[in-house]
């Protein structure tokens, strides 16, 4: 694989002209992208339509999995982001969901075990699927030894982790019955590995990674990652899409899934990615990784092929 060294930032007109001319196809990951929390980063939506009117394709990968496509749809709506359809959205509630489907296939009305929010029981349960555990509120008690999820269903044939934020003794405790269970042969799949994620008002928190890494230590397992940079995510994207990838961009905040699932699905040209910086990666953090990229663990695989301050900026470069 070869990326480029030393990112192209994006703040003239003709550095953005090549980006319009060079790609037909956008991915945008989303917190940090086009939102934090529940505000628009400014200008995105002006760079969205800008982008739309000039034919180009999108879809929003989102490692977060606390809501499902339904629930990203109002989002957008409500954000005032038109033109979105369910089929545009791809959050890692999605992606497990088609990970039980068609890579492990599990069979329907099977029961899954979930420790994350309501996203992931959507989902599950719109795929014909039954959702345990998960936000069931008899989980929010106070530990108990002889709590009745402490014992096994019998039914459930795989484990689902993603973000919660009723992260409890309770759930770390029942979701660890499963992952043990069988001596640990149940399939365990985590919905990201993001360590956090950048919250309201310039807040860092902690995003689905830290659980699903939580439930690694303490079962001593592995786990099927599902979420970016997945490759199997990335190849069912550009699949349902029909994205060609040497004329696709990821855009995303976060060096070690975003970048890297955009370089990583580079085959002869390669999809490229563009790294912004409203989220979490800032321009100190940037500039020290690329004094010395080899000396984090994924490397060079995580420098984009552009940087851009935000991209609400965009479409202010290109009409200047
Ligand atoms: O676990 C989470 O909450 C997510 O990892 C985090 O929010 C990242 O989401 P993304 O940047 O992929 O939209
Ligand atoms: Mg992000």
């Amino acid at each position: 694989m070869t990326v480029k060294k030393n990112p192209l930032l994006i703040h003239r007109r003709e550095h953005a002209e090549a980006l319009l001319e060079k790609y037909d196809n956008f991915l945008f990951d989303c917190d940090g992208v086009i939102w934090l929390d529940e505000k628009i980063i400014e200008g995105v939506k002006d760079t969205l339509e800008f982008l739309k009117k000039n034919g180009k394709k999108f879809a929003f990968v989102t490692n977060n999995s606390s809501k499902s496509r339904q629930e990203y749809l109002a989002k957008f709506s409500s954000l005032g982001i038109q033109g979105v359809t369910k089929d545009h959205i791809f959050p890692t509630c999605y992606a497990a969901v088609q990970a039980l489907e068609s890579d492990l296939q599990v069979p329907k009305k099977s029961k899954i075990w979930v420790l994350g929010d309501s996203g992931i029981e959507d989902e599950l349960e719109e795929a014909g699927y039954i959702p345990v555990g998960g936000t069931d509120a008899r989980l929010n008690q106070a530990f108990r030894a002889d709590h009745e999820f402490l014992t096994v269903d019998p039914e459930v044939q795989a484990v689902v982790v993603g973000s919660t934020k009723e992260f409890n003794y309770m759930r770390i405790a029942s979701t660890l019955q499963y992952l043990l269970w069988k001596n640990k042969t149940i399939p365990f799949i985590g919905c990201n590995i993001d360590r956090s994620y950048p919250g309201p008002n310039g807040l860092i928190l902690p995003a689905g990674g830290s659980v699903v890494n939580y439930m690694q230590y303490t079962a001593d397992r592995d786990f099927i990652n599902v979420g970016k940079p997945s490759k199997v995510f990335l190849e069912a994207i550009l699949a349902k899409n029909g994205f060609d990838r040497s004329r696709t961009l990821m855009v995303g905040d976060t060096l070690y899934t975003d970048i890297k699932f955009g370089n990583d699905g580079q085959l002869g040209e390669g999809c490229g990615s563009l790294l912004v910086l409203t989220g979490g990666t800032t321009p100190e953090y940037l500039h020290q990784f690329l004094q010395n990229p080899n000396h984090y663990d994924e490397g060079e695989s995580m420098i984009p092929s552009y940087v851009i301050r935000s991209l609400g900026d965009f479409v202010d470069i290109i009409q200047s």
